[in-house]
């Protein structure tokens, strides 16, 4: 009665919830096996039936999922005022990940956190990160050439060294180095805290003031592990760089600069972690799906190392001043994203008040996704959307579209603050593998081409799982370049 009472008040009109499946108690029972963790394919198909908003309950949370640029733009571009919460997740509060940006409700400290990263990582910002990123990407190359076998684990070497490096101006050790090491533990613990002990705490949190030793209570022991490491990922590398400025010798870091500004303790410890654990996962999925294309798309690799050539004359490696004369590597790029995007349902934002769109009634507190998987393959825009084609991003008088692929950054106030350093790490990554590299498909044991299928590790972060490959330098004259880019 209770609850209809306040239906009444708070949805006078009467108005309908948008249309979904059926209510189930269970979250697996709405899910196909074969898309646990990938349920933005099962969503995609929901669309098809339902339309643009799906409105399901999943033990008592209001989820709406959308499935249009157009609703997406509406409601969490222009509505941004109501729809840039975030829901809160008891298991994130007790691994201490509640300090991440991402994760912060919308409001004072949020806004706070989020100028502070804006302010190190706009495209102005970013202009003094570039030789780090260069030095990083020769890195990568050398590790290339040396043990090509090794293409993932050099692809994340270059993404986390280049981080530590803009971050805390840190050399990272070539293995097993302290802080990395600390931070991707951290991580990864975050990525694997939906089993079922973390999932029953999330969905009644009272479950957190268990003793750690009743039976069900595993994931406090779970959760007290991962805060240490977390509590380790904020203080450890700061202290680094506060010991650096005592000596001074710190060089120039996203912290040392905002210690020079007087930027407040907990704003940079905060701001510094969640640039490391958001940028490494997310730049080294979309590197190795480049590969990935680059192997199942030969042509495309050729026309693209046809356009380096043409800017280089094959003499140098390609640097950042190159990219506006690379219409073909700067298409590649938007299409590497769209075609595996990385985050396929985005991050959840959640309303902060009731609302009406289109007739129907979205409650306050509704948790809302963005599908944006389903809006970079809708086949009406990307015609064969599983297709690698850059084509898709360059106008018939050859110029690139206006479609500059934003979506896949997300929407609205909570847009992805880390774009252009995520852009920049991408795309010189990319140049510079095809300017030195032929990637092609593995031989098996007769000598005949290994085929491969994309197939993505599921969850917030998608990764493609590992899959043969063959990487060789293109010619004597490249492993030059290669061992000795300034020459
Ligand atoms: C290919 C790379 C990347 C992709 C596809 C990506 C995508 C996204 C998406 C879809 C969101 C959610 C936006 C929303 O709520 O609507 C997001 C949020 C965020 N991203 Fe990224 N991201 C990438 C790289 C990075 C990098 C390199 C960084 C750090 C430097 C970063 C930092 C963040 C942060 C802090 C948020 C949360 C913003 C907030 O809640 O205010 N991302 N990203």
């Amino acid at each position: 009665v209770r609850r209809h009472l306040r239906w009444r008040r708070d949805n006078p009109a009467g108005l309908p919830l948008p249309p979904g499946p059926t209510r189930l108690p269970v979250v697996g029972s709405l899910f196909s096996i074969k898309d646990i963790g990938s349920q933005w394919l099962t969503f995609a198909e929901w669309g098809k039936k339902y339309g643009d908003l799906i409105y399901l309950e999943i033990l008592g949370s209001r989820i709406l999922v959308l499935h249009s640029e157009q609703v997406a733009q509406e409601l969490l571009d222009k509505r941004s005022q109501n729809y840039s919460d975030r829901p809160q997740v008891p298991m994130v509060t007790l691994m201490g990940w509640e300090f991440n940006v991402g994760f912060l409700r919308y409001g004072a400290s949020w806004r706070k956190h989020r100028k502070a990263m804006h302010q190190a990582l706009n495209p102005q910002a970013m202009l003094s990160y570039r030789d780090i990123q260069l030095s990083r990407v020769h890195q990568l190359a050398r590790n290339l050439l040396e043990v090509p076998d090794k293409m993932e684990e050099h692809i994340r070497t270059f993404t986390a060294s280049t981080i530590m490096t803009v971050v805390y101006g840190y050399k990272m050790a070539p293995r097993n180095d302290l802080f990395a090491s600390i931070a991707d533990r951290a991580s990864e613990m975050l990525t694997n805290s939906f089993f079922p002990g973390a999932a029953l705490v999330n969905a009644f949190p009272a479950l957190r003031y268990l003793p750690e030793w009743c039976p069900g209570a595993g994931f406090k022991k779970f959760a007290r592990e991962c805060r240490k490491l977390t509590r380790e990922l904020r203080d450890k590398p700061y202290n680094f760089v506060q010991q650096q400025r005592a000596e001074g010798i710190a060089p120039h870091s996203m912290v040392s600069e905002m210690l020079e500004h007087n930027e407040e303790e907990v704003v940079i410890k905060s701001v510094a972690g969640t640039t490391y654990a958001a940028a490494v996962e997310t730049s080294s999925s979309a590197l190795s799906a480049f590969v990935l294309a680059m192997l199942r798309f030969p042509s495309v690799q050729k026309k693209a190392q046809a356009e380096i050539d043409r800017v280089t004359g094959g003499l140098r490696l390609p640097d950042f001043t190159d990219r506006p004369s690379m219409i073909y590597l700067e298409a590649t790029y938007r299409e590497v994203l769209r075609w595996c995007q990385v985050t396929p349902l985005g991050v959840p934002h959640m309303t902060t008040e009731d609302d009406v769109y289109n007739g129907y009634f979205i409650p306050k507190d509704t948790i809302v996704l963005a599908n944006i998987w389903a809006m970079t393959h809708n086949e009406e825009k990307y015609p064969d959307p599983m297709r690698f084609m850059p084509e898709r991003f360059i106008a018939e008088d050859g110029s690139l579209t206006d479609d500059l692929g934003e979506i896949q950054f997300g929407f609205g106030r909570r847009i992805c603050v880390g774009k252009y350093l995520a852009e920049a790490a991408v795309w010189i990554a990319m140049v510079t593998i095809l300017a030195a590299f032929n990637v092609n498909k593995a031989k098996d044991e007769f000598g005949n081409d290994i085929d491969v299928e994309p197939e993505f590790t599921p969850g917030v972060i998608i990764h493609p799982k590992p899959y043969p490959f063959s990487i060789s330098p293109r010619s004597p004259h490249a492993v030059g370049l290669v061992r000795n880019p300034s020459s």
